[in-house]
Formats: C-alpha cells, structure tokens, sequence
C-alpha cells in the first residue's frame, strides 16, 4: 500500500531543496546577493495543488485548464505521461514535452512584478485529457497563503534611470484577491498592476 502523505511529504521536501537552489541562481542572475530572494520572503509559502483530469468525452469542447499565469514567486510542476499542458510563445501554442523524472519550473507573476519583467510569467494552459487513462500533475506554488501584508515592487537594485519602475507596490493580499475575483483569463492579472 502507498502512504500518499508519506510519498507527499518527501517530494515537498526535495521541492524545497531544489527551490532554494533556483531561488539562490535566480538572484545571481539578477547581480543581486544569492540570498536576495530567498530574504524578500519568496520562499516564505509553499502550496502543493495536485490536479486530477478524468479522460474527457468532448475534449475538444473544453480546456483541462484554461489559459492563466501562475501568480506564485515560482512554481514546480510534476506532470506524468498524458501530456497536454502548452505554454505560449509569440501567439502560438506549444506543448510541453513530457520527460520522465523532469520537473517544469515556471516563473511566476509576482517574479515578473519584483524583477521588473527581467523574469517573465509564462501564460500556460492544460487540453482536456483526450487519453483513456486520468492525467496527474502536481504543482508547487510559491505563494504564501494569505493574509500576507508585505509589500512587494520591482527589486530597488535593478531599477534606474532607464529601467523605471513598471509596476506598484502591492501586496500578496491584494493581487490574489483581484486574480480570483477576475478569474482564469487571457489577459495577465499583472496589467492591472503596471504604471
Ligand atoms: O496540470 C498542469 O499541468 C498545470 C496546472 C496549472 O497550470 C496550475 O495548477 O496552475
Ligand atoms: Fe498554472
């Protein structure tokens, strides 16, 4: 018998191994001390969100997820072997490949936000699964559970004369309010956001 909480369990502890790693490279790359992130409180929340999709009669009738962007710092996503999920690049659809024992990491929208758009949130979306089988993924969200008042803006250190600020300062509270309120859409919550 599987123990699913004990199973659960030891992949959010490699999740959170891992994240710590990508959170320290990613303030690297930005010039920014490899603690930058993990200081700004990025890696405060982790939320583990499993998906179950059930083989779809209609499949071409409806989405398994439709099209958003995640509004976590980062997420790491585990997908199995049904496929489904794309992401868009320049206006067209691309599906992503499903690699055994790879794990998808995918720049949030609040990493746009504190990065000044130098890290940008990828728009995805998950087909309705036309398989026999169910689809399984299970997603790692950055995110801290609310209320959370900290008050986040694009990073004062990457800012300049060129390179203004393109967003407010906002807080978690405030943006996962408005992105649910508004729902899965099209248009990045991030917009309503900019300066
Ligand atoms: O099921 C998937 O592969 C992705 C799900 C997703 O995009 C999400 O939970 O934000
Ligand atoms: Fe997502």
């Amino acid at each position: 018998m599987f123990d699913f909480r004990e199973i659960l369990l030891e992949y959010s502890k490699g999740v959170m191994k891992l994240g710590e790693l990508i959170f320290e490279l990613l303030s690297e790359a930005l010039g920014l001390d490899r603690n930058h992130l993990k200081e700004m409180d990025c890696m405060k929340g982790l939320l583990m969100l499993s998906h179950y999709y059930p083989p779809c009669p209609e499949p071409d009738r409806t989405f398994g997820t439709s099209q958003h962007s995640d509004i976590s710092f980062l997420t790491i996503l585990l997908q199995d072997h049904i496929g489904g999920l794309q992401f868009l690049q320049n206006g067209s659809w691309v599906d992503v490949p499903h690699v055994p024992g790879a794990l998808i990491v995918n720049p949030g929208d609040f990493l746009q936000l504190i990065t000044n758009d130098k890290f940008a949130s990828v728009e995805h979306r998950v087909l309705a699964n036309r398989s026999q089988e169910p689809r399984i993924s299970v997603a790692a969200f950055y995110v801290y559970p609310l209320p959370f008042a900290r008050v986040y803006g694009p990073i004062k250190e990457l800012l300049s004369e060129q390179n203004p600020p393109k967003y407010r300062e906002t807080t978690m509270t405030e943006y996962i309010k408005f992105y649910m309120a508004r729902g899965l859409g099209e248009k990045s919550a991030l917009l309503q956001f900019k300066i």
